[in-house]
This record gives structure tokens, C-alpha cells and sequence, in this order.
């Protein structure tokens, strides 16, 4: 009844975006014009240009290649509160121009102490930056993530951050990083206090078979998380209980499959999971992870999603809706997510009005 799905549909449709990693959601452009400004110093000159480095021509990064980009490259640029307040401000920007209304953007507390930046203070650069963007069409929550290669005294550190910056935006905790690092029984304690004080939780679950044993599965299961993203390399028996515990899901679609991912090697958006989730009872929010990194926008992980698993217009907004379920931003954010999905599909109904 809608007719097909176009990009500028996908652009238009109100979407939620709960798994971005700051930095990894910088785009080259954006980090083109930090080296730019950095280029004269010393420091900066060493660097190579983010528009070849970030985004190689030939192949896109693969689960390897892709984390030293950060810890080589990016975290070297972006050393310092003006370039992590500019390039805040673009990612910002940049999910609003792409038609999303609400935003959990996760981020790992870092500091560059010759740059007079401690992690708290990055932490307030990118809550002050969230504050100034303002919350009229796009409203933005903040996660803190603790890196799988962190100690239990980092980690611990970041979630007194979380819950210090709590009533400025600060909804929740992640853990991701390498997972091939790491041993994640480290953090039992982290994640119990931050449950104390009412942050929610979300964990990189089953990125890779290494990462994927029953017992790492089981253990990050008992850390109670309200959503695990990615959620790859499982079992029929972990599977079961993610269902019956009706965790959300946050599903990366490009990501999973351009850094090859996908169990086998397996190289097709149609292999991807998101096939098996999709109709079950657990909320799927489809994410981009590192929209800088693998060239995405959510719009376009919409489309894709439309296109591979033959989704109507009718069925994306549906899949917003169940999307919404599992935010961490609370009831008054759900309501106005469900407002401007119901506005939405009004205008849908109206074949000259539509998108
Ligand atoms: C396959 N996808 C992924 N899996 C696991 N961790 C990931 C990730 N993509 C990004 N990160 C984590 O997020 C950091 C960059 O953003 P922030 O500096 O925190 O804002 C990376 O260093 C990595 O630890």
C-alpha cells in the first residue's frame, strides 16, 4: 500500500540509534579537517591523512585490521578537548542529517595528559557538546564503555564517571574493545555497581568464535545486560535464553558483514542473523557501530535491511517501533519516539505527502 522503499524513506523514517562508538562514528572528512588543523604541529605531521588512512580504497577493515585504526591513528588525532568537542559536534550533526531522533552514543573515557585531558574532563567535553547541540530533533543520551584489555580499577573508574555524570545524560555502561583481549570475569564487580545505581547495561556479545565460548557467553549473561549487540557466534541454548529474557538487540549489519564476521566467512547481507531474530520477541535495533569506519549512515542500514530480507515500508517503521522498547533514556523518550513514528506513519498514509 506504501510503495517501495527509497532511500529518501529511510532518511525520513524517525530512527532510534543505540550502538555508536564515538570515535568510531567520526568521519573521514571530519578527521580530515582535525588533521588539518593539527598538520603545522610537530605531532600532527607525523600523521597520515585520515582520508586514506581511515577508509582504505581496496578492502574494507576487517576484524584485524580495525582496532589498531583507533588505537594508532585516531585516539594520536583527537588528543585534545577542541578536536573531541569539533568532532562530536560533526557525529551530532551528522545523525541528525540522517533522520535519527534519538541517540545512545557510547564512548571509552580516555586522557591525554600532556593535552591537560583526564578522562573526566573528556567525558564533560562530550556531555558539554551534547548539551550545546541541543535536544529539539535530536536527543542524545551518553553510554561509557569499558574496553575488554581494561583492569578491574579502569573499569571501576569508568562507572563512577557513569554514575558521577548520571543527571547530565550518562544512561548506561558497555563493554566492547578487542575481543580477542581480555578476560571478561575481570569486571564482575564494575558491572555489579553500576547495576546498583541504576545505569543500564550493554555488552559486545559473540563478536567472534574466540570470543564466543559457552563460558564467556554464560558469564556475560550473569552480569544481568538489559541489551548485547552484535550477538553472532551463538547457540541454540544462549539463543534461548537471550529469547526468553527478551534482551534487546542491537544488530550491525554492515559492520558484521564487511569485517567478515559472519560465521563460515560467510560474505552476504542475506547470511547475516538478523534473519533469524527478526519476528521473534526481542527488540532488534539496527545500529552502525562505526559509521566512519564502515561508510554506513543508519538510513542506509534501513534500506539494506529492506532490500536483502524483502521488508515493506510498513515493516521499518514497525521495526523503529520495536526498537524503541529497548532504550535506556526512559518512558518520556519512548513516548516521543512513538509520537513521531505514529506522526510519521500518518504522512505515510497520504501518497503525495509521503516520502
Ligand atoms: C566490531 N565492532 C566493535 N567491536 C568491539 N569494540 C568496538 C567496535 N567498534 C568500536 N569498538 C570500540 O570503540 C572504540 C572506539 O570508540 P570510542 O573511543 O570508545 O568512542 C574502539 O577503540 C573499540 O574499543
Amino acid at each position: 500500500m506504501w510503495g517501495d522503499v527509497t532511500e529518501n524513506f529511510t532518511k525520513a523514517l524517525p530512527k532510534a540509534e543505540l550502538h555508536a562508538h564515538l570515535t568510531g562514528s567520526i568521519s573521514p572528512e571530519c578527521l580530515h579537517e582535525v588533521w588539518k588543523r593539527k598538520r603545522s604541529s610537530p605531532a600532527g605531521s607525523q600523521l597520515e591523512d585520515p582520508l586514506s588512512a581511515c577508509r582504505p580504497e581496496a578492502e574494507h577493515h576487517d576484524i584485524l585490521s580495525f582496532f589498531p585504526v583507533f588505537d594508532k591513528y585516531i585516539y594520536n588525532l583527537c588528543n585534545d578537548t577542541e578536536s573531541v568537542a569539533f568532532a562530536t559536534e560533526q557525529v551530532l550533526k551528522e545523525f541528525e542529517a540522517d533522520g535519527v531522533k534519538y541517540l545512545e552514543l557510547r564512548t571509552t573515557p580516555r586522557e591525554s595528559l600532556e593535552n591537560g585531558m583526564t578522562k573526566e574532563v573528556y567525558v564533560q567535553t562530550v556531555l558539554d557538546t551534547i548539551a550545546k547541540h541541543g535536544k529539539e530533533v535530536l536527543s542524545t543520551y551518553l553510554i561509557l564503555s569499558i574496553d575488554r584489555r581494561n583492569t578491574l580499577e579502569q573499569a571501576m573508574e569508568t562507572v563512577r564517571l557513569a554514575i558521577k555524570y548520571q543527571d547530565k545524560g550518562v544512561v548506561g555502561i558497555d563493554l566492547c574493545g578487542n575481543p580477542l583481549k581480555g578476560d571478561v570475569t575481570t569486571f564482575r564487580e564494575a558491572f555489579k555497581l553500576a547495576k546498583a545505581h541504576n545505569l543500564r547495561l550493554t555488552l559486545h556479545f559473540a563478536e567472534v568464535p574466540q570470543s564466543s565460548t559457552e563460558v564467556e557467553l554464560q558469564t556475560l549473561l550473569s552480569y544481568q545486560p538489559d541489551r548485547l549487540g552484535h550477538v553472532i557466534h551463538t547457540t541454540p541454548a544462549i539463543e534461548a535464553e537471550i529469547s526468553s529474557r527478551k534482551l534487546g538487540l542491537e544488530l550491525c549489519l554492515s559492520c558484521n558483514v564487511h569485517a567478515k564476521m559472519l560465521p563460515g566467512g560467510k560474505r552476504e547481507f542475506t547470511d547475516h542473523h538478523f534473519a533469524n531474530w527478526y519476528g521473534q520477541s526481542n527488540a532488534i535495533a539496527l545500529c552502525t557501530d562505526d559509521v566512519g569506519i564502515f561508510g554506513s549512515p543508519i538510513s542506509n542500514e534501513y534500506f539494506l535491511a529492506a532490500w536483502h530480507f524483502n521488508l515493506s515500508r510498513y515493516d521499518l517503521v514497525e521495526l523503529c517501533r520495536g526498537a524503541v522498547e529497548s532504550i535506556f533514556g526512559g518512558e518520556r523518550e519512548k513516548q516521543r519516539l512513538y509520537s513521531l513514528l505514529d506522526e510519521f506513519e500518518k504522512i505515510c498514509d497520504n501518497a503525495e505527502a509521503a516520502p
